[in-house]
């Protein structure tokens, strides 16, 4: 007789804390002093950011906030910010409405790529890469721009379960430089794929990445997704569940941009990267990691963070596509 649970493979379980705390040290010992890529230059801010810098937090399903190095120095969130920006739009116009008017496919390009644009005959663009991410900023209802400010605000504040700032340099400094962005907001908008003002929405898109998070903060925020919408530090709900699936899955199939299906391939699991160095990672209901390290590579992904994400991931055996 053959019983489904009773025999074969055993249902994977949660690591323990003393596990969790112990795979971290390594990580943080084996990464810390390693050297490869770039701090991202174009937005002039970050190129004088310390590229030794490194932060490692786990947030459990569970709620407990595990940190090592520099977990509390705050730092520009970047692309990650695109992950929270569309859990607002999800929730206020629904996964249906995102799908059909901004796209959720895998574009295999760089995140400022003009051509994904061009190729996809339904001008479709994921919402991680800069185009969607705007779009979906344009796709936010509300009565004018400040009101969608505060929207914004709320939302990342209930993600962080405190409510994060702006840093203003790094706001001006890719406000100075983010020409390319308004290019690509401007031929979204000529195909009838931009929902609302294009200045505007470049602007609020460009703070929303000028926001300050530490790494504590990021695996908060990230451990939301982790465990079904529900902040798990604060207890307050954030969005509907039925959204995060949705969500992980926009961040498995373009959250680390050209190289998301090589990240995929060694992790087998959602993460989201930004240029300011920080990436997340989400085991859905078990965890979120969230590493801050500022050198990129070519693809704009911290190359220390990855390192010690895929590091972590393994020891935990936290791959969702892995049996045991
Ligand atoms: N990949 C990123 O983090 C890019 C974000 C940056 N603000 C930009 O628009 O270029």
């Amino acid at each position: 007789m053959f019983y489904w649970g009773h025999s074969g493979a055993q249902k994977k379980t949660s690591p323990t804390e003393k596990r969790i705390r112990e795979v971290m040290q390594q990580a943080y010992n084996q990464f810390k002093s390693s050297s490869g890529g770039a701090n991202a230059s174009y937005i002039p801010y970050l190129a004088n950011i310390d590229p030794e810098l490194f932060g490692i937090a786990i947030c459990t399903a569970d709620g407990k906030v595990l940190e090592l190095g520099d977990t509390k120095y705050e730092f520009g969130i970047e692309s990650i910010s695109k992950v929270f920006v569309l859990a607002l739009a999800m929730q206020q116009r629904g996964a249906k409405a995102v799908e059909d008017s901004i796209g959720v496919n895998a574009t295999g390009m760089p995140f400022n790529s003009v051509m994904a644009v061009e190729l996809d005959p339904h001008r479709a663009v994921n919402p991680l890469v800069n185009a969607g991410a705007m779009a979906t900023n344009s796709f936010i209802r509300a009565p004018n721009s400040a009101a969608k400010w505060a929207m914004i605000d709320d939302m990342m504040a209930k993600f962080a379960s405190r409510r994060l700032s702006v840093i203003q340099q790094l706001y001006a400094s890719e406000t100075a430089t983010n020409l390319h962005n308004r290019a690509i907001a401007w031929l979204l908008y000529s195909y009838g794929r931009f929902y609302g003002d294009v200045s505007e929405s470049v602007d609020l898109y460009t703070r929303a990445c000028s926001y300050g998070s530490s790494t504590r903060d990021l695996a908060i925020m990230a451990g939301t997704l982790a465990n079904n919408g529900v902040n798990p530090v604060s207890r307050e709900k954030v969005i509907d569940a039925v959204l995060c699936p949705r969500i992980l899955a926009t961040m498995i199939t373009e959250g680390l941009y050209d190289n998301t299906g090589s990240w995929v391939y060694h992790t087998g699991l959602p993460a989201k990267s930004g240029v300011g160095g920080g990436i997340i990672a989400v085991a859905p209901g078990k965890m979120a990691i969230a590493v801050f390290a500022p050198p990129l590579d070519k693809s704009g992904n911290s190359v220390k963070a990855q390192k010690a994400l895929q590091y972590i991931i393994d020891e935990l055996k936290l791959n969702l596509f892995s049996q045991g």
